[in-house]
């Protein structure tokens, strides 16, 4: 088999750090996208660059021996460099898995190779690679689907690496940050092993990982850009020399820390300097981040298992304080209308349309008698009152 990976999505992740992950890894890689701009732009190109920004200075890699096909009218070009690839990665956003998966499954079907295809999803989300291995399944015929596993293998995996909106002239170079950590499910591979991609590190248990890095790194950045978008800041770390915002991710990210030290066995020690990290990191002032960028999608944000709801569901049931992560998701809620973000669009329109028991429901996918639901129904109150204080009718 050839070391040949089909990657979805060319976008900031996909060519700043899966790309650029997979060909140091020596695979060959094929991005397969939607965008004219950047299939045409990755056709006609050769080699592009990564280069990570830090205040030790820029260091840059270019990136070269790739290809790339638009899905939209080559379906039946992707579905033969499935069928022939090793791997399979995706970065295009959780809500998007659902129109990857086809294309994906009649690739899986197509394969004759003994050694199963890796499929792993690099989405920020848990258990991206479950959620497009269901969907992949719906794609497939029943009769093919207990056979699956010799023909792929599914492994779920935690992506951390700060890769901020691009220049609008710098092409397909990216500037991203220096860190990075990327963490996936091995067991998947069982007899046949995990693919060679030594930047990857394969662990029995994601849990611990996907949820340190999802309840500090992303809980902890949205926390700044909802609440510095309401200040008016333009830039995350613009937001984070403010004294308040500081002091507010702190204690938003206290709370979470005292459920990751008592649900996985991390030392306090351990994960207050994975917080000083995550500070530093997201204050880098050379990504120039955007608050509009980090808090971008915040109905996916605000969801059941997402950065707010998800540790503050976990910290009510255990009596934990989740009064700072309450301060989050009232300023995710007022991230509404935003130019650019259709779904703070379709946010203000669902909190105006709807009473706040429905409208706490519909967002963040509690039951009712879950001990957060009454505490998010106050802070939907809130938001619904003073829209309407301020002349925006509602129910
Ligand atoms: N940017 C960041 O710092 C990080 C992003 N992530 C995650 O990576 C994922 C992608 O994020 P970004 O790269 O920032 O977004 P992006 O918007 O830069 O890239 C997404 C790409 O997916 C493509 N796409 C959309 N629909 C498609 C389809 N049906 N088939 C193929 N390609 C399609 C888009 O055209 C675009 O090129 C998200 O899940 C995000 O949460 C994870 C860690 C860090
Ligand atoms: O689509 P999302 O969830 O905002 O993903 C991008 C986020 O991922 C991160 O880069 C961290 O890995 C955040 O800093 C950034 O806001």
């Amino acid at each position: 088999m050839e070391k040949k990976a089909i990657h979805f999505g060319g976008g900031n992740i996909g060519r700043g750090f899966v790309a650029e992950f997979l060909h140091t890894a020596g695979f060959e890689v094929v991005f397969v996208d939607v965008m004219d701009s950047i299939i045409n732009a990755l056709q006609d190109t050769k080699s592009y660059q990564v280069t990570e920004v830090s205040d030790e200075g820029e260091s840059t890699k270019t990136i070269t021996n790739y290809r790339a096909i638009n899905s939209k009218t080559h379906e039946s070009d992707v579905i033969q460099e499935i069928a022939t690839a090793s791997v399979v990665t995706c970065a295009v956003g959780p809500n998007i898995l659902k129109f990857i998966a086809p294309v994906i499954a009649k690739g899986i079907d197509a394969r004759t190779d003994a050694t199963p295809l890796a499929v792993i999803a690099c989405e920020n989300a848990i258990g991206a690679t479950d959620t497009l291995h269901q969907f992949i399944k719906d794609n497939t015929a029943q009769d093919r689907i207990g056979s699956m596993p010799d023909r792929a293998r599914f492994a779920n995996s935690a992506i951390d690496r700060i890769v901020p909106g691009q220049a609008p002239d710098s092409g397909l170079n990216v500037r991203i940050e220096k860190f990075y950590e990327w963490a996936v499910e091995s067991t998947p591979f069982g007899e046949f092993g995990h693919p060679e991609i030594p930047a990857i590190h394969w662990v029995g248990n994601l849990e611990p990982y996907i949820e340190r890095k999802l309840f500090t790194v992303n809980t902890g950045h949205a926390t700044v850009a909802y609440h510095g978008y309401h200040a008016g800041k333009k830039t995350i770390a613009e937001a984070l020399q403010d004294s308040r915002i500081r002091n507010i991710v702190r204690d938003v990210l206290q709370e979470t820390a005292s459920l990751i030290i008592d649900k996985h066995e991390i030392s306090a020690a351990e994960q207050q300097e994975y917080v000083e990290t995550i500070i530093t990191r997201i204050s880098n002032p050379y990504l120039e981040d955007t608050v509009e960028r980090v808090g971008r999608a915040p109905i996916r944000k605000v969801s059941r298992k997402e950065r707010f709801i998800g540790p503050a569901a976990q910290l009510a049931e255990r009596g934990g304080k989740f009064e700072s992560l309450m301060g989050s998701l009232e300023m995710a809620l007022r991230f509404q209308n935003v130019e650019g973000d259709e779904e703070s669009v379709e946010l203000a329109k669902i909190l105006k349309e709807n009473a706040p028991a429905d409208a706490a429901i519909r967002l963040t996918g509690l039951d009712r008698d879950h001990p957060l639901f009454p505490h998010v129904v106050k802070v939907v109150d809130g938001v619904q009152s003073d829209a309407k204080e301020a002349g925006q009718p509602h129910i």
